[in-house]
């Protein structure tokens, strides 16, 4: 893995302007509102536990629990399997849940769906810790056909995106500009 002085300044700074933005800040507003009117629709009156996938999913997550006035448990996670890559690799569970999810309606929060593994993995997880109902809630659904199966979706989508290598909004691109405010295709992938 590279460290993160190897990237400088410069260099990060001449990744965001080469970028091409593919959802801007509005855009990526209007589809948290509809995925939030879609939640408050559906599990208002679930009690539901929400688990937010770091590192990724830190952004939508704070930025969905606000549009949410209902009774919920918000809870972290941590698992991974791109690193500082732009290919995935083996899911590495950096911090699993460590709460009572018997009986209890779950809702996981996630920047992207791009394969699914990582969603998949985490869902099964709940389930076989007890959960009855998991919902999986992600910013962004990447289009193509590598899917771990075939026609995965999540419950919640906000956006799907064409195949690029992605960052902002909670994606990153060699650890950096998960802050980017919009969705942006790294230039050349
Ligand atoms: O659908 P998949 O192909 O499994 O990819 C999606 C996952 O990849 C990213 O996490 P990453 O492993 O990069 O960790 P991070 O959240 O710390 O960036 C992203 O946040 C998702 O959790
Ligand atoms: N960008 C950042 N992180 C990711 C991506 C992506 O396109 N796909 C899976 N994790």
């Amino acid at each position: 893995m590279q460290s993160p002085h190897e990237h400088t300044r410069e260099d990060l700074q001449k990744v965001f302007d080469e970028a091409d933005c593919l959802c801007d800040e509005a855009q990526v507003q209007e589809a948290i509102d509809r995925m939030a009117a879609a939640l408050r629709t559906d599990l208002a009156d679930q009690n539901p536990l929400l688990f937010c996938v770091m590192n990724g999913g830190l952004i939508l997550t704070g930025q969905l629990l606000p549009r949410l006035p209902f009774p919920l448990q918000a809870e972290y996670l941590h698992a991974t399997r791109y690193r500082q890559e732009t290919t995935g690799g083996i899911l590495e569970w950096k911090l699993r849940p460590d709460v009572d999810m018997q009986n209890r309606t779950v809702v996981i929060v996630d920047d992207i769906l791009d394969e699914g593994t990582t969603l998949n993995a985490i869902a099964d997880y709940c389930r076989a810790h007890g959960a009855v109902d998991v919902r999986t809630a992600v910013l962004i659904d990447k289009q193509h056909d590598r899917k771990a199966r075939p026609g995965l979706k999540a419950d919640y989508t906000g956006l799907e995106v064409e195949d690029r290598f992605l960052f902002g909004y909670g994606m990153d691109y060699k650890g950096y500009w998960r802050n980017a405010p919009g969705i942006y295709a790294v230039k050349g992938l």
